[in-house]
């Protein structure tokens, strides 16, 4: 496998922030969102068996491993990844695009998806596969990135279209405005989570954290 990253670190996002978790950053991606802020993962990286991967894993002695990228469903062996790690009793968070079908992964408690809506501002929400979200389980997530007021008013549209019943997260670009985001959500009664992506504010935008 193509593999960008790897790491500890806490998980910054999502439902799961702040648990240490190990970080699997696979190379490449299908889409271009316009703040995206993993750029460097699109094409660097070092190609690895997924033995030599499990090792890093089991090395770090972690409970959890994200899985991320880039956009980690794009390479073939990522399913067989899973199924190994999932066998040797870890608990999985899959971070997805939303572009790419998420029915080829295991329905199984320990695995957790995180799964992407992309919001206008990224310039790649028509990339979008609202079937998705049937495949979700309860465990799993729903995020919207959100810029603007435009993103929000998209994002309100897309819950009350799919009657989204999963978690869901307001995540601002960069951390950003969160009280402004925090605001308009207490200010329309929303049932969704702010969050900002934890860290960034310990450790700044960059690479391995
Ligand atoms: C780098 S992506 C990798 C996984 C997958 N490609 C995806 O987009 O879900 C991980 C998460 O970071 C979010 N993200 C990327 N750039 C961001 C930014 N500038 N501000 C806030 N969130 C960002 C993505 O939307 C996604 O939820
Ligand atoms: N700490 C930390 N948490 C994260 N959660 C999702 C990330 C990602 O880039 O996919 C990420 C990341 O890059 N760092
Ligand atoms: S899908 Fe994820 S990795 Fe790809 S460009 Fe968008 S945020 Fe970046
Ligand atoms: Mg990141």
């Amino acid at each position: 496998m193509k593999v960008n990253e790897m790491f500890t670190s806490i998980q910054g996002e999502g439902i799961y922030i702040g648990v240490p978790m190990f970080f699997v950053r696979l190379t490449g991606c299908n889409l271009r969102c316009e703040w995206c802020d993993t750029e460097y993962a699109f094409y660097e990286g070092e190609e690895m068996s997924i033995d030599s991967i499990i090792k890093k894993v089991e090395e770090s002695g972690m409970k959890w491993v994200c899985i991320t990228g880039g956009e980690p469903l794009l390479q073939e062996e990522v399913y067989k990844l899973i199924d190994i790690l999932l066998r040797k009793d870890y608990k999985i968070l899959v971070e997805t695009n939303g572009s790419i079908l998420i029915d080829k992964l295991p329905t199984e408690e320990n695995l957790v998806i995180s799964l992407d809506i992309k919001t206008p501002s990224s310039k790649m929400e028509r990339a979008m596969r609202f079937e998705n979200l049937n495949y979700l389980g309860p465990k799993d997530f729903v995020k919207f990135v959100i810029m603007d007021e435009n993103d929000f008013e998209y994002a309100k549209k897309i819950i009350e279209k799919y009657e989204i019943d999963k978690e869901i997260i307001f995540q601002p670009v960069g951390s950003t405005n969160l009280k402004w985001l925090a605001e308009k959500v207490v200010e329309e009664k929303l049932n969704v989570r702010v969050l900002p992506q934890l860290h960034k504010i310990i450790w700044g935008n960059k690479r391995g954290v």
